[in-house]
C-alpha cells in the first residue's frame, strides 16, 4: 500500500472502536492455559538483520500497532503492509463483511488469515513494514513469525490493558480480556523486540475523535488531532533506529556534537549512570521526570525479590509491567538505558521448572527484547549461555560485571582474571567493584587499574575495554569518583526511598561536585553579551542546571553596544564560554578563530566557545575547546544553536498528518540572525519549498541567494540525494500577493520578527494574511518572539485554531530553552537537565506589565515538552 495515502485510514481507522462483538471474535482461537514460565528468548535469532528487512509489528487490537506502523514506514521511507487492508484487497470485503456472509464459517476464515499471513511475510521480505492482524496467534501464524524472527525484527507492540479494554469496550468483567492477555502472551513469544506503546494525551485524544467523527479524515484536521502522537512518534521513531542498529535521526538530525546526550557515554569524560530500581518504580508513585538530573544513562537495576517474589515466576504480567516503565523512564529522562538484574540474587530460586541460570538468561534477553542500549551480565556467568546470549544481543552494548569480597581484595589474581574474561567475551565495558573495608582498599584499585591496563587484548587491533572499578560502601564513594565513566549515582527522591546500599551512592550532584572540590575540574564562569540582555532569562535557566548538575560555575549577563566591550570578558582564564545576542549574531564571526560548520553555514553565531590549547596542525579547533578548565585562552570558537531549538520545535509539534513531504511548504518571516537559523533547520528538516517574507525585500533575497547554494550543496554534501527533496528558498515580496500558485499552503511558519521596538525602530505588529494560512490539516506556527509573550501573529493562530483549524502555536518561550539546552551541552560538555531548563524559563518570566505566568510548582512547564 502506498504510504501517502494511507494518512486518512491508518491513525484512527474507522470503526476500529466498535464495542468487539463475537462476531469479530470468531477468528480468536481458544485460550491455551497460561505458561508457567515465559520463555522471552524462545525466539532464536541473531537480532542482527539486513539493513532494509522488513519490521513486522504484532499485537492486540487496539495497541495501535496500525498508527506505529504508519508512523515507521513514514520515517524509514518503506512501503505499509497492513492485514486488514490486505484481507479487503484478497477478498472483496472487510473481515466483519466476510464473517457475516452466510457462505462463510470460522473455518473458511481461518484459512484466509493463514494464506494472508504467509503472503505478508513472503512478498514483502524487505523495504516494508507489516502490521499482522490476528492470524499472528494462530499457531500457524506464529510459527512463521518464530522463523521470520531469525532475518527481520518482529516487533510486539504492548498496550495498557486499561486502554484497550476501553478502546475495544469490553466491559470490566468480561472474559475477552483474559482472552486478549493470553494473546498477548503468544504475541511474546513469537515476536523479538517489544515496544510498550505508552499512553499519550494526544494519542487517546485523536483515536477517540477518530471513533466519535467515524470520520477519520474529520478526526485528522480538527485542532485536537493536531498536537497529537507526536510523543509516540519519536519514542517508536528511536526504537526502531535502535534496534535496527542505526543512528537515532533526531540527533544526527540535529548534529551529535550539539547534543551532549547522542555522544556515547564511552566517548565523554566524567559521564554518570543513575541508578534507579524497578521495585522502587514498578508501583508509578515516583514521577520519573524528576530523576533528569543531567545522568548521562539510566541503569535499571532488578533483583530476584522484584521478579520472583511476588508469587510471579517469569511472568507474561511481570513483564508487561517492565515493559512499561521501561518505556516511561525511556521517554521522561531520555537517556540511553542499562539493563541490568542481579544474577546473585537468584541463587536460592526455584522459578517454575527453569533454573537459575536460564531464568538469568531470559532475563538478558529481555533487556536486548526492550530495546536497551547496555546490557550488563555478570562475568560469573556460565559461558556457553553467555555465548548464546551475545549472539542475539543485536546493536545492545554489553557490560561485564563482577562484584567480589575476596579477602585479597583488589590483589587477588582472579580480580585480573575476571577483566581478562571480559576482554575475551568480549564486553564493551568492564565494571569490577568490591565493598570497601578500609581507605587502603581505594588505593589498592589503582594498583589493580595500572595491572589492568597491562593487559593483552587477543586480537592487537581491538583496545582494551574501559574499566570501571570501584569500591561500594560509604568508604568506597572516593572511588567511585575517580572513574570517569558511568560513575554510579543515585538521586534525593531515590535516596529517600531506600534505606541500604543506594544510600551509599553520592548523587549526580555530589559526585559532580566533588571533582570541582577536589580542584581535578575548574569552575567556570559564562554569560550572555548583547545590546539589551537585561531581561535575558539565560542566567536564570543556566545556573538552575549549574547547580542540579554539581557544577560550581556561574552565569551573568553583559550589556553592550559596542561589540570591543567582549575582549575584556573573555580574557579572563576562568571564561568558559559565551551566548551572544542581537545586535552581535553576526559581525562576531570577525572576532572568532573558527567557526562550526552550522554557524558558517548559517552565517550568524549565537554561543561562543574557548580554545586554550595551542593551535596544532593535528588537531582541530573544535577539538580543543576546554570545557573544564581555566588557562588562558589562545582563540575563540563560533557555534549556532538557535536552528537547534527551532529544528526541536517544529518536530515536537508537527503532527504526523503534517510530516514533511515532497510537497511541503514552510514559511519564514523576517530576514535577521535568527531568520537564516530558521531557513538553516527546515533545509536539515527536509523541508523542499521555503518561503521568506520581510519588509525589506532585498534582504530577503539576499537569504535566499545565500541558502539556495547552501541547498545545493548540503544536498551533494550528505550524499542523501536518494531520499532527500529537491529543496527551493523563495521570497515573497508583498503581504498582498497571493499565496505562490503551484505551491502547497504551507504547514511550518516560522516568525522571526521581533516583536517589541528596539531603538528608535516599532514592533512590526505583525499578522498573516488569511489566505497564506489555508492548510487543511492546519500545522506548526513557531512564534521566536516572547516579549510581548503574545504576539499579534500568535493571538491570530490561536483564534485560527479555536475556530477549528488544527493549528499548533508554539510561543517563543519554549524556543529558548531549547537553545539554551544545546549551548548549555557545547559550553559544558554535560547533558542538560531539559525539563528543569524549560520550568525555569516560565518560573522567571516577567511580562511587560510585570506579571509572572501562571505556573502550579516548577515542574509544570514540563507540558511545554
Ligand atoms: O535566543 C537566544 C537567547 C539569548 O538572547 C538570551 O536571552 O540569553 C541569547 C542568544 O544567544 C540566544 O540565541
Amino acid at each position: 500500500m502506498d504510504v501517502g495515502n494511507h494518512s486518512s485510514r491508518s491513525i484512527s481507522r474507522a470503526g476500529l472502536g466498535r464495542p468487539l462483538s463475537a462476531l469479530n471474535l470468531r477468528g480468536l482461537s481458544t485460550p491455551e492455559p497460561a505458561r508457567p514460565v515465559l520463555k522471552v528468548s524462545s525466539v532464536e535469532t541473531t537480532r542482527t538483520f539486513a539493513p532494509n528487512a522488513s519490521i513486522v509489528l504484532v499485537g492486540i487490537r487496539g495497541c495501535g500497532k496500525t498508527s506505529l506502523g504508519y508512523i515507521a514506514a513514514r520515517a524509514l521511507g518503506r512501503r505499509l503492509i497492513e492485514a486488514d487492508d490486505e484481507f479487503e484487497r484478497k477478498t472483496g470485503c472487510s473481515r466483519a463483511q466476510f464473517l457475516k456472509d452466510r457462505k462463510n464459517n470460522a473455518e473458511q476464515y481461518r484459512l484466509q488469515e493463514r494464506q494472508l499471513m504467509e503472503s505478508m511475510l513472503a512478498n514483502n521480505e524487505t523495504d516494508a513494514v507489516i502490521v499482522c492482524g490476528v492470524g499472528s496467534i494462530e499457531s500457524h501464524g506464529q510459527a512463521l513469525l518464530r522463523e521470520y524472527a531469525l532475518r527481520h525484527p518482529v516487533i510486539h507492540v504492548v498496550r495498557e490493558t486499561e486502554f484497550v479494554r476501553d478502546w475495544l469496550r469490553i466491559p470490566k468483567d468480561s472474559s475477552l480480556m483474559s482472552r486478549l492477555e493470553d494473546s498477548d502472551r503468544k504475541h511474546r513469544i513469537c515476536s523479538n523486540f517489544e515496544f510498550y506503546n505508552l499512553f499519550d494525551g494526544g494519542v487517546n485524544a485523536c483515536e477517540i475523535e477518530g471513533r466519535v467523527s467515524k470520520d477519520a479524515s474529520l478526526g485528522q484536521r480538527s485542532p485536537r488531532y493536531a498536537g497529537t502522537l507526536q510523543r509516540t512518534q519519536q519514542d517508536f521513531i528511536r526504537f526502531v533506529n535502535l534496534i535496527m542498529g542505526l543512528p537515532d535521526p533526531s540527533l544526527q538530525e540535529l548534529n551529535a556534537k550539539i547534543i551532549a546526550a547522542a555522544v556515547s557515554p564511552e566517548d565523554k569524560v566524567y559521564t554518570y549512570a543513575l541508578a534507579v530500581e524497578f521495585s522502587q518504580i514498578a508501583d508509578g508513585s515516583l514521577d520519573l521526570i524528576e530523576l533528569e538530573c543531567g545522568a548521562d544513562v539510566i541503569e535499571l537495576r532488578m533483583c530476584a525479590s522484584d521478579i520472583i517474589g511476588q508469587s510471579l515466576a517469569v511472568d507474561s504480567t511481570w513483564v508487561t509491567k517492565l515493559s512499561q516503565q521501561f518505556a516511561a523512564l525511556r521517554r521522561k529522562v531520555a537517556a540511553p538505558m542499562i539493563f541490568n538484574v542481579n544474577w546473585p540474587s537468584f541463587e536460592s530460586l526455584k522459578a517454575g521448572n527453569m533454573s537459575k541460570d536460564e531464568t538469568y538468561l531470559e532475563l538478558l534477553h529481555l533487556g536486548t527484547r526492550l530495546g536497551a542500549e547496555y546490557v550488563v551480565v555478570d562475568l560469573n556467568f556460565d559461558d556457553s549461555r553467555l555465548q548464546q546470549f551475545l549472539r542475539a544481543k543485536g546493536s545492545t552494548k554489553i557490560i561485564g560485571e563482577s562484584f567480589d569480597d575476596s579477602p585479597l581484595g583488589w590483589d587477588d589474581p582472579v580480580r585480573l582474571s575476571k577483566y581478562q574474561r571480559a576482554i575475551r567475551i568480549p564486553c564493551d565495558i568492564v565494571r569490577l567493584s568490591q565493598f570497601a573495608k578500609s581507605d587502603e582498599d581505594n588505593i589498592a584499585i589503582r594498583r589493580f587499574q595500572k595491572s589492568a591496563a597491562q593487559a593483552k587484548t587477543e586480537n592487537p587491533q581491538r583496545s582494551l575495554p574501559p574499566l570501571i572499578a570501584y569500591n561500594v560502601g560509604r568508604l568506597g564513594r572516593a572511588s567511585m569518583c575517580s572513574n570517569t565513566m558511568l560513575i554510579p549515582v543515585t538521586h534525593p527522591a531515590i535516596r529517600v526511598r531506600k534505606t541500604n546500599d543506594y544510600n551509599d551512592l553520592l548523587t549526580m550532584q555530589e559526585a559532580s561536585k566533588m571533582t570541582y572540590d577536589l580542584g581535578i575540574l575548574d569552575p567556570l564562569k559564562f554569560c550572555t553579551f548583547g545590546a539589551s540582555t537585561l531581561y535575558s532569562l539565560s542566567p536564570a535557566m543556566h545556573k538552575a542546571a549549574y547547580d542540579a548538575c554539581g557544577l560550581p560555575h556561574d552565569y551573568d549577563v553583559f550589556q553592550s553596544s559596542n561589540l570591543h566591550d567582549l575582549d575584556g570578558i573573555i580574557s579572563d582564564p576562568s571564561f568558559g564560554g559565551a551566548a551572544i545576542t542581537l545586535p552581535f549574531k553576526t559581525e562576531v564571526i570577525k572576532v572568532l578563530k573558527s567557526l562550526s560548520p552550522e554557524a558558517q553555514a548559517i552565517g550568524a553565531v549565537n554561543t561562543i566557545l574557548p580554545i586554550r590549547e595551542p593551535a596544532s596542525s593535528t588537531v582541530s579547533d573544535e577539538r580543543r575547546i576546554q570545557r573544564s578548565r581555566a588557562g588562558p585562552v589562545t582563540a575563540w570558537h563560533g557555534a549556532n544553536t538557535d536552528w537547534v531549538g527551532i529544528t526541536t520545535c517544529v518536530k515536537r509539534h508537527l503532527s504526523p498528518a503534517n510530516m514533511i513531504r515532497p510537497r511541503t511548504a514552510a514559511l519564514v518571516l523576517g530576514a535577521g540572525g535568527m531568520a537564516r537559523a530558521a531557513i538553516y533547520a527546515l533545509i536539515r528538516l527536509d523541508v523542499p519549498n521555503i518561503f521568506i517574507y520581510n519588509r525589506t525585500v532585498k534582504h530577503a533575497d539576499a537569504l535566499a541567494t545565500h541558502f539556495n547554494e547552501l541547498a545545493v550543496r548540503y544536498r551533494g554534501a550528505t550524499g542523501r540525494t536518494s531520499c532527500r527533496n529537491e529543496q527551493r528558498i523563495m521570497v515573497i515580496a508583498s503581504m498582498h500577493d497571493l499565496w505562490p500558485t503551484g505551491f502547497e499552503q504551507p504547514t511550518i511558519v516560522v516568525s522571526c520578527v521581533p516583536a517589541h521596538s528596539i531603538g528608535t525602530v516599532p514592533s512590526a505588529n505583525l499578522t498573516l494574511p488569511l489566505g497564506w494560512l489555508q492548510s487543511v490539516n492546519g500545522g506548526v506556527f513557531l512564534e521566536l518572539a516572547y516579549k510581548p509573550r503574545k504576539t499579534p501573529l500568535l493571538s491570530q493562530i490561536e483564534h485560527l485554531r479555536e475556530s477549528g483549524r488544527p493549528w499548533v502555536p508554539v510561543h517563543g518561550l519554549e524556543h529558548l530553552p531549547e537553545q539554551g539546552i544545546a549551548s548549555f551541552q557545547l559550553m559544558t560538555g554535560r547533558t542538560a537537565p531539559r525539563h528543569l531548563m524549560r520550568a525555569e524559563v516560565v518560573r522567571h518570566y516577567v511580562s511587560e506589565t510585570g506579571q509572572h505566568l501562571q505556573v502550579d510548582g516548577q515542574r509544570s512547564s514540563s507540558s511545554l515538552g
